[in-house]
């Protein structure tokens, strides 16, 4: 192998020597990358610095990401996420490396590993290259310190530049990196430009623009005491025809991180966000997780001081899809055979609920199911001229294929010839979705703008919003076993093949449960097999859940 030098020897040793892994510590880069304790966090971060530099020597020098969030994990956790430079996900092949590394129990160790995956893969060290690290981080208190942390670890590989982009959600760091790398302006100032000029697009494209009463333009954002809402604060007064209420905003003294609130609070709670209550009733709501990649809408009902009315990710894209769908018929006609032949597909994962699955096929319209995890989700909609994604949490965006937009772009220039047509004008909303909606990641901020500006020019309420169609009950739990990977699913996760008899067990439970649906695996972020079950009442999906759960916990050994 071509010797890397003694200075590049050197500083690998010396980045792994101050953050020794402690012994016995695994970490594993889960669904969502690293994530523990914070205070426990330094040698992972170190190392995944180390990993976003070679990935950036690896693409030639172009930008890589790395954000410190821990999401929607309690204020005390932490994590790190690698950002490939397309602006998605890091390379899901890279992932076993960044594992090895991140568990390497002595800074020899971690050298001959780095030497040996440079030579498999091709990488030059010794500095004769570039490699550039964009970081963030969000509000956690140990982020400022496990930012340098990252820092030394990218420095360790020689000649690769760091820059810390300050404290952003993470779908802004996403945009910035896939920005970057397309040439495209991708400062913090360019990303708020355009989502705040698209969103205004979209409105004065909305068929009547007139007469949206005050309750319409009312919404009160949950900002999970996150940076989402510090950042929903600064962009506000560019939005027009919308009067936002930040809570849980992020600023000093309002509530802890994610405590009680935020996106995942809700979603799994069903029950509404600390700082709402009965005054709130018919207000539409929204709510961002601690790092604003997840969004979803409630009501506060007035039956009851806690519960909530539910618009997930389920909703969201079955509104987006609406929304999309009809811009293509009025420029394709209903057989898609017109000005822009489109392939349209729409990515969900088991956690969908059945329902929402039902309304889209209703709709004549292919479900494709992937794994959770975004990185399988986003996969799966670069396949088409328009791909769809949502996690029933929150997670999710619209994907338009470059391709596409070209062709998209060609005919409203076409179009514009007879400028204020019907195909014309819904070319240019296509076209302002695209500019608005996160093209690298889900984005809570801008997915909320487009879900207000699809509600505008629906001229919908909540409720209509909401009638849509109507949740199966469904019922959620975690199990805490010895070793939850001795789970192996299959088929997108619906189905269990390891240990062998449990999934007859399971499909014995679910012909018990009307409407029963159920499909237990294990945790990509956390040490517990979830469970999830689905059936026509409340009780019946609690039950299958409960059922389930106790044969997971006799079959795994509970702990
Ligand atoms: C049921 C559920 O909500 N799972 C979440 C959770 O993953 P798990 O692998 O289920 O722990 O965190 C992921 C990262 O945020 C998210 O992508 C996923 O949807
Ligand atoms: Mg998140």
């Amino acid at each position: 192998m071509a010797d890397p030098g003694d200075e590049q020897r050197a500083a690998l040793i010396a980045a792994a020597s101050l953050f020794p892994v402690p012994d016995g510590a695994t970490f594993s880069y889960g669904t969502a990358g690293f994530r523990a304790d914070g205070s426990t966090m330094a040698p992972a971060v170190c190392r995944a610095g180390i990993v976003a530099a070679l990935r950036s020597v690896k693409l030639g020098g172009a930008a890589v990401g790395l954000v410190i969030t821990a999401s929607h994990n309690p204020v005390g956790d932490n994590g790190v996420k690698i950002v490939d430079a397309d602006g998605g996900m890091m390379s899901q092949a890279w992932e076993p490396f960044s594992d090895a590394l991140a568990n390497a129990p002595t800074p020899d160790a971690l050298l001959q590993l780095v030497l040996q995956f440079a030579k498999d893969e091709g990488i030059t060290l010794g500095g004769g290259h570039s490699a550039q690290v964009l970081l963030a981080r969000d509000t956690r208190p140990t982020g400022e310190y496990l930012l340098d942390v990252a820092t030394k670890g990218i420095s360790a590989i020689v000649g690769s530049v760091a820059l810390d982009m300050g404290i952003l959600t993470t779908p802004q760091l996403h945009w910035m990196v896939r920005n970057k790398n397309k040439g495209l302006k991708a400062s913090e100032a360019d990303y708020f430009t355009q989502i705040t000029e698209s969103f205004r697009h979209l409105l004065e494209l909305t068929p009547d623009a007139k007469g949206i009463d005050e309750l319409n333009e009312k919404l009160i954002v949950d900002g999970a005491n996150g940076i989402g809402g510090l950042k929903l604060e600064q962009i506000k007064p560019n939005l027009a025809r919308l009067d936002i209420l930040v809570r849980n905003s992020g600023k000093e003294g309002e509530g802890i991180l994610n405590e009680r609130c935020g996106a995942d609070f809700v979603q799994k709670e069903k029950v509404l966000p600390l700082g709402f209550g009965p005054d709130d009733v018919g207000v539409r709501c929204a709510s961002f997780d601690g790092d604003a990649d997840r969004l979803v809408y409630f009501h506060v009902t007035s039956l009851s001081k806690t519960s909530v009315d539910l618009v997930d990710g389920d909703k969201i894209l079955s509104l987006f899809v609406l929304f999309i769908r009809e811009q293509l018929d009025i420029i394709n006609g209903k057989d898609n055979k017109g000005l822009l032949p489109t392939r349209f597909g729409v990515v969900q994962t088991a956690y969908a609920n059945g329902a929402s699955t039902e309304f889209l096929n209703n709709l004549g319209l292919e479900v494709v199911f992937t794994s959770t995890g975004v990185k399988y989700l986003h996969k799966k909609a670069l396949e088409y001229d328009i791909g769809i994604y949502f996690e029933a949490n929150g997670h999710g965006t619209v994907l338009f294929a470059d391709e596409f937009v070209s062709r998209l772009v060609s005919l409203t220039a076409k179009l514009s010839e007879a400028a204020g047509s019907p195909q014309h004008q819904a070319a240019l909303r296509l076209l302002a979705t695209s500019q608005l909606i996160n093209q690298a990641v889900g984005d809570a901020i801008s997915g909320m703008l487009l879900v207000e500006a699809v509600l505008q020019h629906k001229r919908w309420s909540f409720q209509n919003w909401c009638d849509l169609y109507t949740d199966l009950p469904s019922k959620q739990l975690k199990v805490k076993v010895k070793d939850r990977t001795t789970i192996v699913t299959t088929d997108a996760e619906r189905k269990v093949c390891q240990p062998s008899g449990l999934q007859e067990l399971i499909d014995k439970e679910v012909v018990n449960h009307s409407h029963g649906r159920c499909f237990v695996r294990p945790s990509g972020t956390e040490d517990v097999v979830r469970v999830y079950a689905e059936a026509s009442t409340v009780e019946a999906a609690d039950s299958l859940a409960k059922s389930v759960a106790q044969h997971v916990e006799r079959i795994l050994g509970f702990c």
